[in-house]
């Protein structure tokens, strides 16, 4: 049985219009006038236990709505969800001690107390007993190497600092399913790799279900072997990025270091992306020249110092299902 289960999920608010003019606010004191606004179109997806999905979409694509129903904030207009054999919406005192929920943009620690307060009170609000506590929270602090700042209030913590420590917090109850929601937002690169490599850890060593948001793909390549693209309401595809990749494009790109400045190159199926100084980039259909072929044309006309088959980057893919899914 699947662990998270969602069926033709939908989701509409009614937000209130104003017509311009004086006549229209006058005529809004008397009678509202108001508009549908669908968020969920029909979203279904399944999820085993232990899964790491990348759910993305551009801005206003319904992701934060899911996430709120999936956690049992809103209740949907129509559909199904069944998490672990239960629906948020309808059991959410046991369901939220079944999840963790990790924002970059926001914390879950108590600002003024120093972090080792706020995990005894997370300990206390889920009622987490005491044995159980302390060899996950000792277990945290290690893998998240929290130690030396345990008794700094939240506040005077750095971004990386405070985001493992959010961390630490989301597992103190044992979640079999986290939330992510742009965890790695505003992070340099180093703490960005930690970051990355204790959602894998914590993955894969506790099985957690995870359900990661994010708008940075590099997250994306890093974490995800599947990936869930909603556009407008709607699932724009499902699979891994090679599927996804497929779904777009088979375009490549042949990139060239040059011995000298000339070239000229015409071939079916290839143009020429760019050229800067002595690097020049093709782009080229695969279905219809090898890239052992243009390599051995390429090659045949010039004397080329270095050169390589890329793919287009995740972003350019991504970019590409947002626009088609806008069409
Ligand atoms: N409480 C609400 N009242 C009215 N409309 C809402 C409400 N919540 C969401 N919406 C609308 O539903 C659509 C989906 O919003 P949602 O917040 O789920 O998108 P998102 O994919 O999370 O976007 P972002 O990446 O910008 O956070 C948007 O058109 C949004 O304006």
């Amino acid at each position: 049985m699947s662990h998270i289960l969602v069926e033709d999920l939908k989701k509409s608010f009614f937000v209130s219009e104003r017509t311009s003019g004086v006549f229209g606010s006058i005529r809004g004191l008397v009678q509202r006038q108001t508009r549908e606004v669908y968020a969920l179109k029909g979203v279904s997806f399944s999820l085993e236990q232990g899964e790491l999905v990348g759910y993305i979409g551009p801005n206003g694509a319904g992701k934060s709505t899911t996430i709120k129903i999936l956690s049992g904030i809103l209740v949907p207009t129509s559909g199904k969800c069944r998490i672990g054999g239960r629906t948020p919406w309808k059991d959410r005192i046991k369901h939220v001690g079944r999840i963790g929920v990790v924002f970059g943009q926001r914390t879950q620690l108590w600002w003024d107390l120093p972090v080792i307060e706020s995990f005894d009170l997370l300990r206390d609000i889920y009622r987490v007993p005491d044995v159980e506590y302390k060899k996950t929270r000792d277990e945290m602090i290690d893998l998240l190497a929290l130690e030396s700042f345990l008794n700094t209030p939240v506040r005077q913590l750095s971004l990386g600092q405070r985001m493992r420590c959010d961390f630490a917090a989301a597992m103190l109850h044992k979640p079999d399913i986290l939330f992510l929601d742009e965890p790695t937002i505003g992070l340099d690169a180093v703490s960005k790799l930690a970051v990355r490599k204790f959602i894998k850890t914590l993955n894969k060593a506790h099985q957690v279900t995870t359900i990661l948001t994010t708008h940075d793909m590099d997250d994306i390549e890093a974490l995800c072997e599947r990936v869930i693209i909603i556009g407008g309401g709607e699932i724009l595809c499902d699979g891994s990025l090679a599927k996804l990749r497929s779904q777009v494009s088979s375009r490549r790109y042949l990139k060239i270091h040059l011995a000298n400045d000339d070239f000229f190159f015409q071939e079916q199926g290839v143009s020429i992306i760019s050229k800067e100084g002595r690097t020049v980039t093709l782009a080229f259909d695969p279905l219809k020249i090898s890239a052992a072929s243009l390599i051995a044309h390429v090659t045949s006309k010039h004397e080329v110092e270095d050169l390589f088959v890329e793919n287009p980057p995740i972003e350019e893919i991504v970019a590409e299902l947002y626009a088609n899914g806008e069409s």
